[in-house]
């Protein structure tokens, strides 16, 4: 599914116009009409169409005019429709012109009694700050909210005030219960503060061809297509159908990143999960890691040389390697680093394992210049903001704002790598630029361990034979889904996840893709 900023959405209306036909009037009506039917679709279980109070905010531009269409589509199956024209200050409650000199009381009674307000007031068209007057609808609107948990809103294409690029939001915006969305995700909903005011997001179809929309190149990440992403499974397969992964991940004071990391690639279905550890750390992994096998390595005060070159030797036949996760930094692990991402270049493209890079891996890398002229081509690294400031030598990067956008793009293209830059919606592009970002965020997520899970399900995925950036998608979808599954099963909120508790619903994640509604 594409994301697209104004002007790009005005770009594929002139052009729908142009070259299919279909005009503005064609558009709106088609909006209107997806947006009753996903209205409808989405009525809380406890209310019908029937009898139902719903007050239309329509403004003086094409958002108001969609929400005009919906009304009537709305007031057809029975719903008991009012509209309120912000501009002309008008009220028409189910079908009757109320008095200019009652509209305000009028209007205070219809915002009491409704079970959904509709936010039609403004979309894409807002060009500066909003009207005192409009703003004071807004708060009439957002205290009865407050005092009524029942009652619903729902905005047509975005929340009135919300910059659709950027994220930003007007000082009268208000905080939907749901946004129902035309044609295209508009690329403000996946940053902050933007994010925290639509609710649920729900696409409208408005029959724009496929086609017009082939050279967009940011996308948000769907069930569907992860579930095109993830690999076939054979029935004449065995281990080795599925590949191996090697993980250079944990030390003494993080052993759960290599178990936690290892048992994700195996739990997105890796054929085989070999953890290079020292003998140290084998005995904590032995008995807790029962599916692993291990590569033995000096302990971690012996020569580097004799560190890389215990990996090294072992590496063949392996289809990914995991550097990173709880490895530890020192100027010694980065040179058994240096050494190991020395022989992957040597190696020709059709036996070099995949590699990602997270976390210590990638604090031990930012401590060099230039860096990234050392990776072996198609690399995955994993930053969460804090890594990706050290990345960028102390620049200050922000874990949900629109300057994280550019700033990715900017940095795949430069360091030509698939970078996956953590975050609420994580981002993730590729060296060409294409883009692609992960609208479903879980607060749970937000606790130790979580992205060796993530950097582990990556693995898991380029073992079997998948891209590097179709692998990164796949694994961010799947790690937010099992996360909710995680509050669903275990019937916690928003906090209190232990990163293991999502390795049994990996599984899950990936089956649930099959049904996916987006
Ligand atoms: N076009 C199409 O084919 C399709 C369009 N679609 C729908 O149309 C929406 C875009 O429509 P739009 O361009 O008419 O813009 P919209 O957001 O309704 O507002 C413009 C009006 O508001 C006014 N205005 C602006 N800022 C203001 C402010 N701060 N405070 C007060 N007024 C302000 C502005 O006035 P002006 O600046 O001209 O004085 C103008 O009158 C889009 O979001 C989607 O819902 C879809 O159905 C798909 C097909
Ligand atoms: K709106």
């Amino acid at each position: 599914m594409h994301i697209v900023t104004i002007s790009e959405m005005k770009e594929l209306e002139t052009r729908a116009d142009k070259e299919y036909g279909l005009t503005s009037e064609i558009l709106m009506s088609n909006a209107g009409r997806s947006a009753a039917e996903l209205f409808e679709a989405n009525l809380l279980p406890t209310h019908k169409l029937k009898g139902l109070k719903v007050l239309f905010l329509i403004g003086p531009g094409n958002n108001g005019g969609d929400g005009l269409v919906m009304a009537s589509h709305l007031e057809k199956e029975g719903a008991l429709i009012s509209l309120y024209y912000w501009k002309e200050h008008k009220l028409v409650v189910q079908g009757t012109r109320r008095p200019d000199e009652v509209v305000d009381e009028t209007l205070a009674e219809q915002i009491q009694r409704a079970d959904y307000i509709i936010d039609a007031l403004l979309g894409t068209g807002r060009s500066r700050p909003l009207p005192d007057d409009m703003r004071a609808l807004l708060a009439r609107v957002k205290d009865e909210r407050a005092r009524r948990a029942d009652l619903r809103l729902v905005a047509i294409d975005l929340p009135t005030g919300l910059n659709a690029d950027t994220g930003e939001v007007d000082p009268g915006s208000i905080a939907m219960d749901t946004t129902i969305t035309l044609a295209c995700p508009k690329q403000g909903f996946f940053f902050f503060p933007g994010r925290d005011y639509i609710g649920d997001l729900e696409v409208g179809d408005i029959g724009l061809p496929a086609a017009l929309e082939s050279q967009l190149q940011t996308d948000m990440l769907t069930g569907q297509q992860v579930h095109k992403l993830l690999p076939e499974r054979p029935l004449n397969s065995n281990k080795g159908t599925f590949g191996k992964v090697m993980l250079l991940c944990g030390s003494l004071p993080y052993p759960g990143s290599a178990y936690l990391a290892g048992s994700s690639a195996a739990r997105v279905g890796a054929g085989l999960i070999t953890l290079a550890v020292t003998e140290k750390m084998l005995s904590f992994y032995a008995s807790s890691f029962h599916e692993a096998t291990f590569t033995i390595l000096p302990e971690e005060n012996a020569e580097s040389y004799e560190r890389a070159k215990a990996l090294i030797d072992k590496l063949e036949g392996y289809k990914a390697l995991l550097i990173g996760p709880g490895l530890g930094q020192s100027s010694n692990t980065r040179e058994v680093i240096l050494q190991v991402l020395e022989h992957l270049r040597s190696l020709p493209d059709e036996t070099r394992p995949h590699l990602v890079i997270d976390a210590d891996g990638l604090n031990n890398l930012s401590a060099l210049e230039r860096w990234w002229t050392l990776l072996p081509k198609d690399t995955v690294i994993t930053p969460h903001p804090g890594e990706m400031g050290r990345l960028c030598k102390g620049v200050k990067v922000s874990g949900g704002n629109i300057e994280r956008l550019e700033l990715a793009r900017t940095k795949a293209r430069e360091w030509q790598v698939n970078l996956l830059l953590k975050g609420s919606c994580t981002i993730l592009v590729d060296p060409e630029g294409r883009t692609r970002i992960n609208w479903w965020g879980n607060p749970a997520l937000a606790t130790a361990g979580t992205g060796d899970v993530l950097a582990g399900m990556i693995s898991g995925f380029l073992a079997q034979g998948v891209q590097p950036f179709d692998a990164a998608s796949a694994a961010v979808y799947l790690h937010t889904a099992a996360a909710d599954l995680v509050n669903q099963n275990m019937h916690i909120g928003r906090a209190g996840l232990l990163a293991s508790d999502l390795l049994p619903n990996i599984p899950i994640s990936l089956v649930d893709t099959a049904h996916a509604k987006m």
